[in-house]
C-alpha cells in the first residue's frame, strides 16, 4: 500500500472541513469507525459547538452505545432517532417485494433525509463518511450513505482510515469493530464484498491509482488472478455510482449556432 505521511493528511482533512463547513455540520454517527473519525475531525476543524451527532437505529440498541460513546467522548450535542416507524411505513405503503438489500438501502436513504432536514433547518452542511475502499466498489447506497455535501475521507482507503483513527484519539473499541452497515443481522462489509479490506486496499490502489496490469498485481501480491478480476468487477460495476445522471448530448443536432 502507498505510505501516506498521516500527520499531514489529519491537517489537509481538518483544514480542509474549516475551509468548506464553516456554518457547521451534521454527522450520521453509527458507532462504526468512519463516522467517528469523521465526527473527530470536524470537532478539531470546528469546535465541538459546530458539530451535530444524529445516531439513528433501525434495529432495536444498535450500536447506540458505541454512537454515544463517540458523541459523549466528543461533547457533542446529539440526538436519537429512531428511523424503524419510518421505514416499516414506507415498506407497509409500497405493497412491493422488498429483500433486505431493498429495504437497507431505504434505511440508508432515510437516513440521509433526516441529516439532510437537520441542515435546510439548521443552515449547516451534510457530512458524508464514505472513504475510497467503499466508493470505488461502490459499496454504499446511491443517494443513501453515499450522498452528502463533502467527504473528508472519500480518498483515503479504509485501512488508512484506521491509522487516522488511532491518531486522532478514536476510542480503540470503535477502531477496532469489524465493518458493519448493519441493515440486516450478521452484515459485514468483508462477508459481502468477499475479500478483506486489507486484501482490497492492495489491489485497489495497484489497479486504479497505479493501473497496474492485473496479472502483475496478482503476482506482486501472490494471490490467484481471480481475486484481482473480482475487484475489478466491483470496481466498473459501480461506475454510476460515482457520477452525477447522464443524458444523450444534442450538441450535433443544433440547427443555428
Ligand atoms: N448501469 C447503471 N447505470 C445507472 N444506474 C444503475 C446502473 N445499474 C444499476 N443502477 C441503479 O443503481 C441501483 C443500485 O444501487 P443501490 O441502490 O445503491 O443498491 P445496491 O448497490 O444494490 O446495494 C447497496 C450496497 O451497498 C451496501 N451498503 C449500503 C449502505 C451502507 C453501506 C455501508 O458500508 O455502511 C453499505 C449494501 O449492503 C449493498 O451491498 C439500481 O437499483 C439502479 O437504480
Ligand atoms: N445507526 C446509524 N445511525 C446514524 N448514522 C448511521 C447509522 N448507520 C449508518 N449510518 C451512517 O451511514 C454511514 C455509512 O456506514 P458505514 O458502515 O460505511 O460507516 P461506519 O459505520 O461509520 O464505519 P464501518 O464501515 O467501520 O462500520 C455511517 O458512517 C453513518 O454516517
Ligand atoms: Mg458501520
Amino acid at each position: 500500500m502507498r505510505a501516506l505521511n498521516y500527520n499531514a493528511a489529519i491537517d489537509r482533512i481538518v483544514q480542509f472541513i474549516k475551509e468548506k463547513a464553516s456554518p457547521g455540520v451534521v454527522i450520521g454517527i453509527s458507532g462504526g469507525v468512519d463516522s467517528a473519525t469523521t465526527a473527530y475531525l470536524a470537532v478539531k476543524a470546528l469546535g465541538k459547538e459546530k458539530v451535530l451527532g444524529l445516531i439513528m437505529p433501525y434495529y432495536e440498541n444498535q450500536d447506540v452505545e458505541d454512537a454515544k460513546l463517540v458523541t459523549e467522548s466528543l461533547g457533542i450535542e446529539y440526538k436519537i432517532i429512531n428511523i424503524k416507524s419510518i421505514v416499516d411505513a414506507f415498506q407497509n405503503s409500497l405493497n412491493i417485494d422488498l429483500d433486505r438489500k431493498s429495504l437497507g438501502n431505504i434505511m440508508a436513504r432515510t437516513r440521509m433525509i433526516i441529516l439532510y432536514a437537520h441542515a435546510n433547518s439548521l443552515g449547516r452542511i451534510v457530512l458524508g463518511t464514505s472513504n475510497r475502499s467503499e466508493f470505488l466498489t461502490g459499496y454504499f447506497t446511491k443517494w443513501g450513505d453515499g450522498a452528502s455535501d463533502y467527504a473528508p475521507l472519500i480518498n483515503l482507503y479504509k485501512t488508512e482510515v484506521w491509522q487516522i483513527a488511532k491518531r486522532i484519539g478514536v476510542p480503540e473499541r470503535i477502531v477496532k469493530k469489524k465493518p458493519t452497515a448493519g441493515l440486516w443481522e450478521g452484515q459485514t462489509d468483508e462477508g459481502e464484498l468477499g475479500i478483506s479490506y486489507k486484501l482490497l486496499d492492495e489491489i485497489l490502489w495497484r489497479l486504479v491509482d497505479l493501473k497496474m496490469p492485473k496479472e502483475e498485481i496478482a503476482n506482486e501480491l501472490s494471490i490467484p488472478v481471480e481475486r484481482v478480476e473480482h475487484v475489478e468487477k466491483l470496481v466498473k460495476g459501480s461506475e454510476h455510482k460515482r457520477r452525477l445522471p447522464q443524458g444523450p448530448s444534442f450538441e450535433d443536432l443544433i440547427l443555428e449556432p
